[in-house]
């Protein structure tokens, strides 16, 4: 059986389709898999260095103002089609996937149009634009969030939850991963991360926070993604934060996040099925610029169950993230409701079932 599955962008998307990919491979070992991307995306990095089989296209995708660029954007998607056929004529797959991102679009469409089985998994709980133009040609759809259902065609949608939760959660445990980072596994340990690509004003709260930061007796891991890293870096090392620890990326997170105490992140859905999987407690700031504002309505799912704290980026300082850090790390009884909360909103057999939806449209 051959799978070709594309998405990509941020890893929101791509960490989806890896997770499928690995139910794909330990339910059909025979089975051949095609990823397929974007050179600039953070596909090509991520999914390489996973050694599946990968290959590219050109796109870019829509603004939402009319502009000269969105022409170019609709020629793109035209070649991204043409690419995309001779992609599909060479791997001959019996199903193609989409998880979203706006490389899935010429790919998913291109496969729809020659008849092969199609289906789209959509993370969040409002419809992304290219999940959204897919729709009318897929197969079937698979959500994450009961919400979003409204946003397709009824007959096509079916709920499965994100199969990253699943990968979580059956993700060997290692203790010691901490120690990778320089951390001290006697301490509670607070992850930052502002989403796959790191997020601005999380970044600043994180540099005007540190003198504070190095005064506490918990320590923290803070993904800065790869633009902002150098600065904040620079800034732990100017007050001599040794309890925090800055990356650009990290890799290893499903190892991390199982001995992380509370995150603090943007409320991305991949993200959110993550913490919730592993029941983590989190503090959200949603980021405001996307979609419909989808991130915050992810985060009200968790913030409403109690599963997660909330601070919108307008209203976040540096005061207001140590103050609610101090809370959720640091009242035992409290962060345990939190932890409670957040297993009970976990879908965590996902993968399994999104294989099987795929896997059964080829029967
Ligand atoms: C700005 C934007 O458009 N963001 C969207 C994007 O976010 P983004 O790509 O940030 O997506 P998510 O927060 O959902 O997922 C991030 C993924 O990257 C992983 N990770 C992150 C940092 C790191 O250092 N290492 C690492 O492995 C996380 O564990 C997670 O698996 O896709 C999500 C899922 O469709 C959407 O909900 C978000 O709104």
């Amino acid at each position: 059986m051959k799978l070709l599955i594309s998405g990509g962008g941020t890893g929101g998307h791509i960490y989806p389709a890896l997770a499928l990919i690995r139910q794909f491979k330990q339910d059909y070992p025979e089975g051949e898999v095609l990823y397929v991307g974007t050179e600039k995306g953070l596909e090509a990095d991520i999914v390489t260095r996973e050694g599946i089989a990968f290959k590219t296209i050109e796109i870019t995708g829509f603004k939402r103002k009319l502009s000269m660029e969105n022409i170019k954007t609709v020629m793109r998607f035209l070649k991204g089609v043409t690419a995309s056929k001779k992609i599909i004529k060479e791997f001959q797959p019996d199903i193609v996937v989409g998880t979203g991102g706006y490389v899935c679009a010429p790919v998913v469409y291109a496969a729809a149009k020659q008849k092969i089985p199609t289906v789209i998994h959509e993370q969040n709980s409002v419809a992304g634009l290219t999940n959204k133009f897919l729709s009318r040609y897929v197969d079937k759809i698979a959500i994450a969030f009961e919400a979003v259902a409204k946003d397709f065609p009824a007959e096509k949608v079916t709920l499965v939850g994100n199969p990253r939760a699943t990968e979580v959660v059956q993700a060997e445990n290692n203790p010691a991963v901490l120690e990778e980072y320089g951390l001290d596994l006697s301490k509670r340990t607070a992850l930052i991360f502002g989403g796959s690509r790191g997020a601005r004003a999380l970044n600043e709260a994180i540099i005007a926070a540190l003198p504070e930061l190095a005064k506490k007796d918990y320590q923290v891991l803070c993904a800065t993604g790869e633009v902002h890293f150098e600065r904040i870096e620079e800034a732990a090392k100017a007050v001599n934060a040794t309890n925090v620890k800055i990356v650009p990326f990290i890799y290893n997170m499903p190892a991390v996040l199982k001995n992380s105490d509370i995150v603090v992140s943007r409320a991305g859905a991949t993200s959110l099925a993550e913490f919730t999987a592993l029941g983590l407690p989190s503090i959200l700031i949603p980021s405001p610029y996307v979609t419909n504002n989808h991130q915050e309505k992810n985060a009200l799912a968790l913030v409403n169950a109690g599963a997660a704290e909330i601070i919108l980026e307008k209203e976040l300082t540096a005061a207001q993230l140590i103050k609610q850090l101090d809370h959720c790390l640091l009242d035992e009884t409290y962060q345990n409701k939190m932890k409670q909360a957040a297993k009970q909103l976990g879908l965590p057999d996902a993968a399994k079932q999104l294989c099987d939806l795929v896997v059964g449209l080829t029967k």
